[in-house]
């Protein structure tokens, strides 16, 4: 149970820290998150998991979040179970094997702009949600994260129901920082940020 924990609750935090700190940002791109939950959920309505489907652009805005932020990104050390040849490459058994997520998703081959913030990566020409096959936050293949679709419903739980009362911005005269420290996770540096309550609507 403290290995779930573990798991599942830094993570979890720290890619919704890197999200605001985006939103803040990219104001142009939190309007039009929020101009999405308007439409699906208007300001009565809390968001539910049902709604994600209609909401393809803050699907992408998370994806992004997640791609860019990074935060994971040497995956979690692995042991090699037994020996195994990939391409030209001979893996003893007993290799210690790290997995670079970095490489993948910062990957210049795969992504148009992979270092810069631009959900555009998970749309198509119609504004619809595209999957990624370089998108590898949550590692990949036998031993892919445990906790990828409970992760996934809460990023997009928490980040709707907040941008839906609040928009966030850095306080007057205080400077975007995009800078970070790792520790057991890649996490944004501490910062100051403000969260507005949004007028309520006006029928
Ligand atoms: C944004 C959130 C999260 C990210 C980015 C993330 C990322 C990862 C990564 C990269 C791995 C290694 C996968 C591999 O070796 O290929 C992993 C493993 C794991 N994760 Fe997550 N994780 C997240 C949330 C969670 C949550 C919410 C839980 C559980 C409640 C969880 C439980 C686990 C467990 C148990 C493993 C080990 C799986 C195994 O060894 O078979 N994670 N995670």
């Amino acid at each position: 149970a403290v290995d779930l924990f573990v798991a599942g609750s830094e993570t979890t935090s720290t890619t919704l820290r890197w999200g605001f700190l985006y939103m803040a940002k990219y104001p142009e791109v939190q309007e039009k998150v929020q101009e999405e939950i308007d439409r699906v959920n208007g300001q009565s309505r809390q968001p539910s998991l049902a709604d994600r489907a209609d909401m393809p652009y803050t699907d992408a805005v998370l994806h992004e979040v997640q791609r860019i932020g990074n935060i994971v990104p040497l995956s979690l050390h692995r042991t090699a179970a037994k020996g195994i040849q990939i391409g030209k490459h001979i893996i003893p058994k007993g290799t210690e094997i790290i997995p670079n997520l970095t490489s993948v998703m910062f990957d210049k081959s795969e992504w148009e702009t992979p270092d810069t913030f631009n959900p555009q990566h998970f749309l198509d020409k119609e504004g619809k949600f595209v999957k990624r096959t370089a998108f590898i936050p949550f590692g990949a293949g036998k031993r892919v994260c445990l906790g990828e679709n409970l992760a996934k419903m809460e990023l997009f739980l928490f980040f709707t129901s907040l941008l839906q009362r609040f928009s966030f911005s850095f306080p007057a005269g205080v400077m975007p920082s995009m800078e970070y420290s790792l520790g057991v996770t890649l996490n944004p540096a501490p910062y100051e940020i403000c969260a507005v309550p949004r007028q309520p609507e006006h029928h």
